[in-house]
């Protein structure tokens, strides 16, 4: 193929949904060019997600979102089963202070989200969104450039990228071009999704409540101040919502309802068995699909571009090592998948599993609650860590190695900040005592920064999870995943062999822009984190 370098862009990314765009924005902070390719001219108007963790709303930090999505998000208490008569059979309560520095549930309002990224991608000079148009061919020849072409009122254009990003959902094309076939992880079920505005009186909590009824399986939860979503699996014969929706109306209910929404979906949980073709990947819901009983589905697809943004900007930007991106589908896939399986097994105690068996319906309610693998998970962390890879050395037990390191807030450059802010884009050694100068060098070597827990200013958060994790250093990746720890008494990460080379760049980080990069050089002024200076040469410690 001959590349036209005129229409040569670093990376094309399809789909301008949250997941798409997400991707774009952390590309960007890094400098790296995108152009996005969007067959509709707007936001997609109407609800579809409407759950985010703590974990995610951390990626939505990092993107340059995290205060206007913190002003449409509205914390949620958490999960309940109810038995068919509406009596609670189980409480999973999250908290408002998780993990990552946030709740660990949020509601909010997909369009809303949508815009708010929409709006930050227009205050990028690296992105560039081309609306109204249709993705036609994805084709690649060797190793050089991808070639994408595009149609639009005028005809047909071709573009030549480093790496092209299908975000184009489900039924994109981008998993055809690569070969990829879906992997079915056995759920299929229609069910009908109503959103409701209604300042009425509805019964409910601040969650989200799972009717486990396995002939009139249900969710309902708040999503805002007068919004409400209900889901029904569809039967034989559909009732009218009014009708469906009855037994949560109060009394004082007196007809005051728009539905903003009813739309019928098949809920399917599928995984594709490649997520990767050379230079071309997939991400969100073009990789994986689930119904979405633990609300998990977007979740997902922005942890697909987290995982994969940081490696991919270290490849192109850095000459980072290309087998890097190999580690993107190897630790992104066993999560997706297990979180999906989650979803399944909530599925399964709503609705009495997909078959028909009499006896097993009989025994669900009472069971549902005593199901030790659904409670626990439903009651925990639906993020579990990172499976072991070249990145994620895990040895003997679990620990910190795979898992995020906590997000407190800490005092840099004076002012009172949450830590990521701090951290920026680049690896880090943090260690529970001053860095030992093997350390610094290692940190100096990877173009990373070492600092010690202590005058971070922090709540004891950070000294105190390296504590129980019998850790007195970790290697945080740029997405605060423990690539390897070193253990309490020893003196050294045990598992360098395997990282180092995939960690190797035959050039130096370019600066990132705000917020972190201005954190960083007031804390290499004033301390307050002790950071140690990057490698000679490297114009930043950010990557
Ligand atoms: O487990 C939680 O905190 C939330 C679960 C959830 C969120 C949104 C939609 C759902 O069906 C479940």
């Amino acid at each position: 193929m001959t590349v036209d370098e005129a229409a040569r862009v670093p990376v094309v990314i399809i789909g301008a949904g949250p997941v798409g765009v997400t991707a774009a924005l952390l590309l960007a902070r890094r400098g790296v060019r995108t152009l996005i390719l969007e067959r509709h001219r707007d936001v997609y108007p109407l609800p579809r997600a409407v759950a985010t963790d703590d974990e995610v709303r951390r990626i939505l930090q990092v993107a340059g979102v995290g205060e206007e999505f913190a002003a449409i998000a509205r914390p949620a208490n958490g999960l309940r089963l109810l038995d068919a008569r509406h009596r609670v059979m189980a409480e999973f309560r999250r908290t408002e202070h998780g993990h990552h520095g946030y709740p660990q549930t949020s509601m909010f309002d997909q369009p809303e989200l949508e815009r708010l990224l929409r709006d930050a991608l227009a205050r990028h000079q690296e992105c560039e969104l081309r609306a109204d148009v249709e993705v036609v061919g994805i084709e690649q020849d060797g190793d050089g450039p991808v070639r994408v072409t595009y149609r639009d009122d005028d005809g047909d254009h071709p573009l030549w990228a480093d790496a092209v990003l299908g975000c184009d959902g489900a039924n994109g094309l981008t998993r055809d071009a690569i070969g990829a076939v879906w992997e079915d992880l056995r759920f299929e079920e229609r069910w009908t999704v109503i959103d409701v505005r209604t300042r009425a009186g509805v019964r409910s909590w601040e969650g989200v409540d799972q009717v486990c009824d396995p002939h009139r399986p249900a969710t309902f939860m708040r999503i805002g101040e007068d919004r409400y979503r209900w889901e029904f699996r569809l039967g034989d014969a559909q009732r009218p919502v009014r009708e469906l929706i009855a037994p949560w109306l109060s009394p004082s209910y007196d007809g005051d309802f728009e539905i903003v929404r009813e739309a019928q979906y098949t809920f399917r949980a599928r995984v594709a068995d490649r997520w990767r073709s050379g230079r071309v990947f997939l991400l969100g819901d073009a990789a994986h699909l689930t119904p979405p009983f633990v609300g998990q589905g977007l979740c997902a697809g922005l942890r697909d571009a987290y995982n994969l943004t940081w490696k991919l900007a270290r490849v192109l930007r850095q000459g980072g090592d290309e087998r890097l991106l190999d580690t993107y589908e190897s630790e992104r896939k066993p999560h997706a998948r297990y979180v999906i399986r989650l979803a399944v097994a909530m599925g399964w105690a709503m609705t009495g599993g997909q078959d028909d068996a009499a006896a097993l319906r009989r025994g669900l309610l009472a069971a549902a609650c005593r199901i030790p693998g659904l409670t626990a998970a439903a009651g925990r962390d639906l993020s579990p860590p990172l499976t072991a890879g070249p990145l994620v050395r895990r040895r003997l037990g679990r620990g910190l190695v795979g898992t995020h390191c906590p997000q407190p807030w800490i005092t840099a450059g004076g002012r009172r900040t949450r830590l990521d802010e701090l951290l920026g884009d680049s690896f880090t050694i943090l260690t529970g005592t001053e860095p030992p100068p093997s350390l610094s060098a290692l940190a100096q070597g990877l173009g990373a920064r070492a600092l010690s827990v202590h005058g971070l200013g922090d709540d004891g958060t950070l000294a105190a999870w390296l504590r129980a994790g019998h850790a007195d250093a970790v290697l945080l990746r740029p997405d605060r995943v423990v690539t390897d720890i070193v253990p309490a008494g020893g003196h050294e990460f045990t598992g360098t062999a395997a990282w180092a080379p995939l960690l190797h760049t035959t050039r130096a980080p370019c600066p990132t822009r705000r917020p972190f990069a201005r954190l960083g050089a007031e804390c290499r002024g004033g301390r307050p984190g002790r950071a140690t200076a990057p490698p000679h040469g490297s114009p930043s410690p950010s990557a």
